[in-house]
């Protein structure tokens, strides 16, 4: 099996890369761009010139250290926070222009929000949809309905305060959802979770994003949103990194191939064969797996299991070791932010 050759990828700085879009991704409309969009505060550049853009449909990983510019990006896009300068759109709405239309269309949950002393958990959801103007018997249907969508029906008559963090966290997520909004800015959702409640809070993302929703969510919990997202973004000190398909930015950021393969018999003397291969630079058996590293720049290697097979040995698995989300992060960001 050989690898599929990768997409094009258009660097825009040399800080930052952007990867190309699928043709299939091109075919929804955007939900959310950004260009050039820059927050100073004094001294700090909180966000530097992020140029980004979601597709309807997408579920985007905003994923950076602590202070690197997530929670000011996100509140820009939910219009309770004025940009130095730069874009930014929402469906097509300015920031600048159309603030009321996009408070319409999205649904932002912070990374701490408060809930109120001596109020139900239905109370609580109803309090918020009159804000939203959803009235009469409707208004009750439609909490009852998030309620049951995030899973918390049972505790409809429950003291807010009573709620664990996950259940709380699922509560402000219901409450997002009130006015059906189209795009979805969470910030940090599952920050503070046991893994149980994270997990919670994963599947629930991905029955919103089944239901049609842009989802933008941060997070510092790198290898869950790997699992969930289509799209990520890496940012530091308000710099995008990278941004793209989950799968061309991991493609992209590694600097070297590393192949798994596994044989039918006789793992040591295919080691042999291939470590003295001019495109290897090294191999590592383990439990009866190779582990091949390609030499630095090496991206086509169609030769070797042609050589394996042609040497006599019989490939019951021959794949590209995946680098995952938290490796790239760490190759990506030096730490300097938190
Ligand atoms: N109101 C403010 N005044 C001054 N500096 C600020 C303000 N808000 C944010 N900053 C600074 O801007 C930078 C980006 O902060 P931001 O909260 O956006 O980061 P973050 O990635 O969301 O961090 P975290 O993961 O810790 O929530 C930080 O250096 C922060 O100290």
């Amino acid at each position: 099996m050989v690898r599929e050759t990768s997409s094009p990828v258009t660097t825009t700085s040399p800080t930052s890369m952007s990867v190309e879009k699928s043709s299939d991704t091109n075919d929804r409309p955007v939900a959310v761009k950004t260009v050039g969009l820059t927050k100073i505060y004094g001294q700090i550049r909180a966000v530097d010139h992020l140029t980004l853009e979601l597709r309807q449909g997408d579920l985007f990983g905003f994923i950076g250290p602590n202070g690197s510019g997530k929670t000011t990006t996100m509140r820009i896009l939910a219009t309770l926070l004025q940009p130095s300068w730069g874009e930014a759109y929402v469906c097509d709405h300015s920031i600048y222009t159309h603030p009321k239309e996009i408070r319409r269309l999205i649904g932002y949950m912070p990374d701490f929000f408060g809930v109120y002393d001596d109020m139900k958990v239905i109370e609580y959801l109803e309090f918020f949809a009159a804000a939203y103007r959803i009235n009469g018997p409707k208004r009750r249907r439609v909490c009852e309905e998030m309620l049951e969508l995030v899973e918390l029906g049972y505790k409809r008559d429950a003291l807010v305060t009573s709620l664990s963090r996950g259940m709380t966290q699922r509560l402000g997520l219901a409450r997002v959802l009130l006015h059906d909004p189209q795009v979805l800015i969470l910030d940090e959702p599952a920050s503070g979770l046991d893994p149980r409640a994270r997990i919670e809070i994963r599947q629930l993302l991905k029955r919103l994003r089944q239901m049609g929703k842009t989802i933008m969510v941060s997070s510092h919990i790198l290898p869950e949103l790997a699992d969930i997202c289509n799209k990520v973004g890496i940012i530091e000190q308000g710099v995008l990194k990278v941004c793209g398909e989950l799968e061309e930015v991991m493609r992209r950021i590694r600097e070297k191939i590393t192949l798994c393969i596994e044989l039918w018999d006789q793992p040591d003397g295919a080691a042999r064969l291939l470590d003295s291969h001019e495109l290897v630079e090294s191999v590592d058996v383990r439990q009866n797996r190779l582990y091949v590293t390609l030499k630095k720049g090496v991206e086509d290697y169609r030769e070797l299991p042609r050589l394996l097979l042609e040497g006599g040995y019989a490939i019951k698995l021959f794949k590209e070791e995946e680098i995952n989300l938290e490796t790239a992060f760490m190759m990506l960001t030096k730490g300097m932010t938190s």
